[in-house]
C-alpha cells in the first residue's frame, strides 16, 4: 500500500521491496539470536506474544496505543514495544512538564528524530549531532521570530499563488455529467499546494517556479518516509551498506542540494558584500534569515544551511498536507458547518486575514482544532530519546536508546478535558459569543473554554514548552487560507463517505490518496 504513492520506477520498487522483506527477516534473526537470556527467564510463548505484538505495531500503531492507554488508566506510565526498540508513553502534564526540564544530554528530540528520518542516508549525507544544543537557535529563531513577524508580508502572495495552483489543477480534473462537478485527486493537490507555499516561505519565488526542483523536492518526502523506515528495520551491520545504495538509487535529495547550494552561496557572497556596504538584493524567506541568526563570530557555509534547510523541507510539507486533508474531511462530514465558515471568511476578507498573521478566522480556528483534536496524524507528540538514564517522579525508568513520549491521541480524548470527548463539536474552542454572531443554531453554541488553534497548553499536537513546533503559526495560516478558498469557492462532498480514508503506519495515519472528493464551483 505504502509503494502505491511512491513514484519510483518498476525496477526500484522491485528492489526497495526485497530490502523491506530483507530488513523484517533480519531483525527477527536479530531479535531471537539478541533475546536468548529473556527467553530463558520468560516463557517462549509470551516473548513470541510480545514480539508479534511489537510488529503488529507497525500496521496498527494507534490502536495498539489506545488499547495500552485504556488499561494503564488515567495518567498512567505504559510501555509499547515496537520491531527496534520501547517506548516509555505518558500522558499526565506533571510528566510532560518532567520530559520538558529534563536537559538535551538525557532526552533528545534530536536525537528521536535522527532515528525517525536516517538522516545520514535520506538527506545528502547529513549527520546530525544526537543533541542540538546552540546550533539549532538560527532555525528556531527564524521560524519562531522572523517567519511568524512576517506573515503579514508572505501570506498574500503565498494566498494567491495557492489559489491559481488549486483552480488549475482543479479545473483540470475529470469532470461529472452535470458539467460542472469536478473530481480530482486532492490529496496531490494538497501536497502540491503545501509545497509550493513551503517553497515561497523558505527559498522565495525563483525555485518555487522551477518545476524540475519542486518534482524533486516533492519526491523527496516521500523517499525519506521509505528510506528511513526500511534502515530503522535493519540490523546495524546492513544499515550503513544498504542505506548508501538506497541514497544512490533515490536520489532526490541531491538534485535539491545541487539546486539549492548556488542559490545559498550567492546569498552567503551577497551578505559579505552588504557588510562592506555594498547594495545587494533584499530576500525575505527563510534561507537569508536563517543565514542571518547564524552566529556572528562562525558564519555558516552556503552547506550548512542548505543541509538545515532540507531538514525543514521534510518536517514541514508532509504533517501539514495531511493534517489539512482531514480537516476537509471533516468539512464534507459535517457539511453543517460550511455556511457559519462561508459567511466568517465573506465577513473578514482575505486583507484583514492576512494583515493580523493568519490570526483571524475564530470559528474556523476552531473546527480545525476539531478535526486534528478528532483524527491526529500523530497518536504520539514530544518524542525523546533517552541519551542517559531517565527516571519520572513515579519511578518510571526510561534507560538509554529508549523513548519516552506522550499519548498525544489519547489525552485529546480526555473527558475531563473536552466534554463529550467522541462528539464532533467545530466550533467547540471558539467563543459563544463570536458563533452566536455568525450563527444563532442551539448546535453550535456549545464549547469549552476557547482556545487557540496555535495553542500548546490544552493538547499535544504541536508537542511541548521549550521543543514546540517553531512553526506552528505559519502553518496555521497556510492551512486556514487553504480551506479558506476552498470552502469560498466549492460545495464539497466525499464520494463515498462510508469508506475507509486512512491507513495506519507505527505512530501515524495517512490519507488514501485515492479517496474521492468532488468539488462544485458555487455560482
Ligand atoms: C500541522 C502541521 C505541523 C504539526 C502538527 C507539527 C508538529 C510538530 C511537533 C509535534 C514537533 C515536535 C515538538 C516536540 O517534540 O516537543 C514539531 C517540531 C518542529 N516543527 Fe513542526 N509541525 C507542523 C508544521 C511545521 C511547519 C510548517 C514547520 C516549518 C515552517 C515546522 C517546523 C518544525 C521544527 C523546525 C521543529 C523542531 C523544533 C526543535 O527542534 O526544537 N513544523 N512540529
Amino acid at each position: 500500500m505504502l509503494l502505491n504513492t511512491f513514484s519510483t520506477g518498476g525496477e526500484t520498487e522491485g528492489f526497495v521491496l526485497s530490502c523491506l522483506s530483507l530488513a523484517i527477516v533480519f531483525t527477527l534473526v536479530n531479535i531471537v539470536t539478541s533475546s536468548r537470556t529473556w527467553l530463558v527467564a520468560h516463557s517462549p510463548i509470551s516473548f513470541l506474544k510480545r514480539r508479534a505484538r511489537a510488529w503488529l505495531f507497525l500496521f496498527q500503531g494507534p490502536k495498539i496505543i489506545e488499547e495500552e492507554f485504556n488499561k494503564a488508566g488515567p495518567g498512567k506510565p505504559f510501555h509499547i514495544d515496537v520491531p527496534e526498540n520501547r517506548y516509555v508513553v505518558v500522558s499526565s502534564w506533571k510528566h510532560i512538564k518532567e520530559i520538558d526540564s529534563a536537559p538535551d544530554h538525557v532526552l533528545s528530540l534530536q536525537a528521536a528524530a535522527k532515528q525517525l528520518l536516517q538522516p545520514k542516508h535520506t538527506m545528502s549525507s547529513f549527520n546530525w549531532m544526537d543533541k542540538r544544543g546552540a546550533e539549532g537557535i538560527p532555525l528556531i529563531r527564524t521560524l519562531r521570530v522572523m517567519l511568524t513577524n512576517h506573515l503579514p508580508e508572505v501570506l498574500p502572495q503565498i494566498r494567491r499563488s495557492m489559489s491559481a495552483l488549486m483552480d488549475n489543477e482543479i479545473d483540470s480534473a475529470p469532470k461529472l455529467e452535470d458539467g460542472k462537478t469536478m473530481t480530482p485527486k486532492l490529496y496531490h493537490i494538497i501536497i502540491k499546494a503545501i509545497a509550493h507555499s513551503n517553497a515561497l516561505a523558505f527559498f522565495g519565488e525563483d525555485l518555487a517556479k522551477n518545476g524540475k526542483f519542486m518534482k524533486a523536492a516533492m519526491t523527496f518526502i516521500e523517499q525519506t518516509l521509505l528510506i528511513a523506515e526500511i534502515l530503522r528495520l535493519l540490523p546495524q551491520f546492513l544499515s550503513e551498506p544498504i542505506g548508501k545504495f538506497l541514497s544512490n538509487k533515490l536520489n532526490s535529495s541531491s538534485v535539491i542540494f545541487d539546486t539549492l547550494l548556488p542559490v545559498a552561496a550567492e546569498r552567503v557572497d551577497e551578505y559579505a558584500r552588504a557588510k562592506l556596504g555594498q547594495k545587494v538584493p533584499e530576500h525575505k524567506d527563510c534561507m537569508q534569515w536563517i543565514m542571518e541568526s547564524a552566529p556572528r563570530n562562525s558564519p555558516w557555509t552556503a552547506e550548512r544551511i542548505v543541509y538545515e534547510l532540507i531538514a525543514l523541507w521534510f518536517g514541514s510539507v508532509h504533517i501539514t498536507s495531511t493534517t489539512v486533508c482531514f480537516a476537509i474531511h471533516d468539512l464534507c462530514l459535517h457539511p453543517e458547518y460550511v455556511e457559519p465558515l462561508r459567511k466568517e471568511i465573506e465577513a473578514t476578507g482575505w486583507e484583514t486575514f492576512e494583515k493580523s498573521g493568519g490570526k483571524c478566522f475564530p470559528l474556523l480556528d476552531s473546527f480545525m482544532k476539531e478535526s486534528a483534536r478528532i483524527t491526529p496524524v500523530e497518536s504520539v507528540s514530544t518524542r525523546r530519546m533517552a541519551l542517559e538514564p531517565f527516571k519520572l517522579s513515579d519511578g518510571t525508568a526510561v534507560n538509554p536508546g529508549e523513548w519516552i513520549v506522550t499519548a498525544a491521541r489519547g489525552m485529546a480524548m480526555d473527558s475531563s478535558v473536552f466534554s463529550k470527548p467522541t462528539d464532533f463539536q467545530g466550533f467547540r474552542f471558539a467563543d459563544p459569543a463570536v458563533v452566536a454572531k455568525i450563527d444563532s443554531r442551539p448546535s453550535f453554541s456549545a464549547g469549552d473554554k476557547s482556545s487557540d488553534f496555535t495553542s500548546i497548553s490544552d493538547w499535544q499536537l504541536w508537542g511541548t514548552g521549550r521543543c514546540a513546533c517553531p512553526g506552528r503559526f505559519y502553518a496555521t495560516a497556510v492551512m486556514k487560507a487553504m480551506l479558506g478558498l476552498l470552502i469560498a469557492k466549492y460545495d464539497m462532498q466525499l464520494t463515498d463517505p462510508g469508506a475507509a480514508r486512512y491507513f495506519a503506519w507505527r505512530t501515524f495515519i495517512y490519507p488514501f490518496p485515492g479517496t474521492k472528493i468532488s468539488l462544485t464551483a458555487r455560482e
